[in-house]
């Protein structure tokens, strides 16, 4: 990453960190976040994630989340809402980071391989390598691992070693989309205005489209300007299909004009300030070559 240079566009993501207990996730999460240990503030209790820690290097800003149920070691036994708590924040993270240690997998790492979500890129790490003494034995392991399941990347490591940690960073890179930070680059306890946007149309559309709209929909935000009390917000909602779009606009455009005017009067809330949102919706096969984009009308 200390390769990249300066102009290069900037990368930010969402990180989720699983595993069952013990394998070493909040080791791994203290040493890939430094020192930047980030609490949430309690403005985002509407949002959808609490965010662990932030760590951004060169260009890349990594924002760990919490996944609900895998944080301590006496979690409470995986039940369906759990499930689908935690399958509901995998969906919308970026990257996963499936922890199990080196040389080992059991009922209770499958139970929790089970509630990945398919095509989500997953990365596995191989914790606690310094524990093993025989590494030749760890080919054949990580070759089953590899028809558990399609994982994206195989990563022996020791979550206490720096360098090991420093490596998973720079493969972890190319899987968070390029995008403006979430957060200053110092910003350690709070969540950015402009996060707490994204996250808030996510939340609108989420409620708005019930259970029609696929989690690999996506908010961007692509202009967050501040003009003394007033904020300027432009943001696409990307859907994956044509099909989607639809959804997202309704009839006449009325669902969006929703989804818009709910989370504009939300946001001039929690921030205090006015706000001007500006909503579009894009299908993502049509990033590059559809320019097409569609505005919801009537809500400024
Ligand atoms: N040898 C070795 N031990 C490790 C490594 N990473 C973590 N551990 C140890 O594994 C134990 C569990 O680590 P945690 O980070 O608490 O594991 P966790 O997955 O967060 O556990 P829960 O909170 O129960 O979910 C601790 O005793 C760590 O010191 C490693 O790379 N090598």
């Amino acid at each position: 990453m200390t390769d990249e240079p300066e102009d290069s566009p900037q990368r930010c993501g969402l990180v989720a960190i699983v595993g069952r207990p013990n394998v070493g996730k909040s080791t791994l999460l203290n040493a890939l976040v430094g020192q930047k240990v980030s609490i949430t503030s309690a403005k985002a209790q509407t949002t959808r994630h609490r965010i662990t820690g932030i760590r951004t290097v060169g260009v890349t800003q990594f924002v760990f989340v919490d996944t609900p149920g895998f944080q301590t070691r006496h979690s409470a036994a995986l039940n369906r809402t759990l499930n689908r708590t935690v399958q509901g924040v995998l969906f919308d993270v970026d990257v996963v980071l499936f922890v199990v240690e080196a040389g080992r997998f059991g009922l209770d790492d499958a139970k929790v391989l089970a509630l990945l979500p398919p095509g989500k890129p997953a990365i596995l790490v191989a914790n606690k390598l310094d524990a093993v003494h025989r590494r030749a034995e760890l080919v054949p392991w990580l070759k089953g691992m590899q028809d558990r399941h399609a994982f994206a990347e195989f990563v022996p490591l020791s979550a206490k070693k720096e360098a090991d940690v420093k490596r998973l960073l720079d493969i972890v890179q190319p899987y968070l989309p390029e995008q403006p930070w979430f957060y200053e680059e110092d910003a350690l306890t709070d969540r950015s205005d402009r996060f707490l946007a994204s996250e808030l149309i996510r939340e609108k559309l989420f409620r708005l489209t019930g259970d029609e709209l696929p989690y690999a929909s996506t908010v961007v935000i692509d202009k967050f300007e501040e003009e003394g009390n007033l904020r300027r917000i432009a943001a696409t909602i990307v859907v994956e299909r044509d099909a989607h779009k639809g959804m997202v606009i309704g009839h006449e455009g009325e669902r969006l004009k929703r989804i818009g005017s709910e989370a504009r009067q939300e946001l001039e809330h929690l921030m205090g300030a006015k706000v001007f949102l500006e909503l579009w919706v894009k299908v993502r096969s049509g990033w590059a070559d559809n320019e097409e984009h569609l505005r919801s009308y009537g809500y400024e």
